[in-house]
């Protein structure tokens, strides 16, 4: 059976009980926090910025996971790294010496992961992906929760598996948007290690109930 890991996604999370959504992923079957950073400019919404990190990673007992949608992310390499962050992933299209970005990250201590937007080729990575420990494929245009999956996701995992496995790379592959009981299945058995789900947990009755139910499909 593959095993994979869920990774809830903070942006989603309900913003006046930060504290209690926190202990609840903490008290879940959960893998990791994702926590998303916005800037505005990147993309059209802001998220939080570094004091709410902070809470965050101060409760939260499980692998940090930082998706930067922000422009010239290595300006903050190293608060992210203070902040506790454990992987920090950058855009594949914020970022103009990508390979520099990546050993910057590593430097300070952290995973390195790249994000793709939902129209940037996979193969854009193959001279690169042997130094990437995550790539996070956007399966919704990346700055808003609750938008719809986008289909083609399924095709570029595929590709992307097969570039893994051709550069005998050891990336793992993570799915972010729109994820639900409907898609998390077949994602898997595509390729995908990690699934980020927002919406699908926090505005669930049961979130707690509503993670078990994404990590105990079984492939
Ligand atoms: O940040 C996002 C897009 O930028 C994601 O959609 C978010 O991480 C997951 O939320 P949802 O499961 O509601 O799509």
């Amino acid at each position: 059976m593959k095993t994979h890991k869920i990774a809830p996604s903070i942006l989603a999370a309900d913003f006046g009980n930060l504290q209690r959504d926190i202990e609840m992923v903490n008290q879940s079957e959960a893998d990791w926090f994702h926590i998303d950073i916005m800037d505005g400019v990147f993309v059209p919404n802001i998220s939080f910025g570094m004091p709410v990190l902070k809470a965050i990673s101060q409760h939260a007992q499980k692998f940090i996971d930082v998706h930067l949608m922000i422009v010239d992310p290595d300006r903050y390499i190293k608060t992210f790294a203070d902040l506790g962050s454990n992987m920090l992933t950058v855009h594949y299209e914020a970022c103009t010496h990508l390979h520099r970005t990546l050993q910057a990250i590593k430097a300070a201590g952290m995973q390195a992961g790249v994000a793709l937007n939902p129209h940037t080729p996979i193969d854009l990575l193959k001279d690169v992906i042997q130094d990437i420990d995550l790539v996070c494929v956007m399966s919704v245009n990346p700055g808003f929760g609750g938008q719809s999956f986008i289909k083609n996701t399924f095709n570029k995992v595929a590709e992307l598996k097969e570039l893994i496995l051709s550069k005998d790379a050891d990336t793992l592959i993570e799915i972010d948007g729109g994820v639900t009981d409907k898609n998390a299945k077949k994602l898997v058995q595509t390729g995908a290690d990690i699934l980020v789900a927002g919406s699908f947990v926090f505005k669930s009755e049961e979130p707690i109930e509503t993670i078990k139910e994404l990590k105990s499909l079984s492939f």
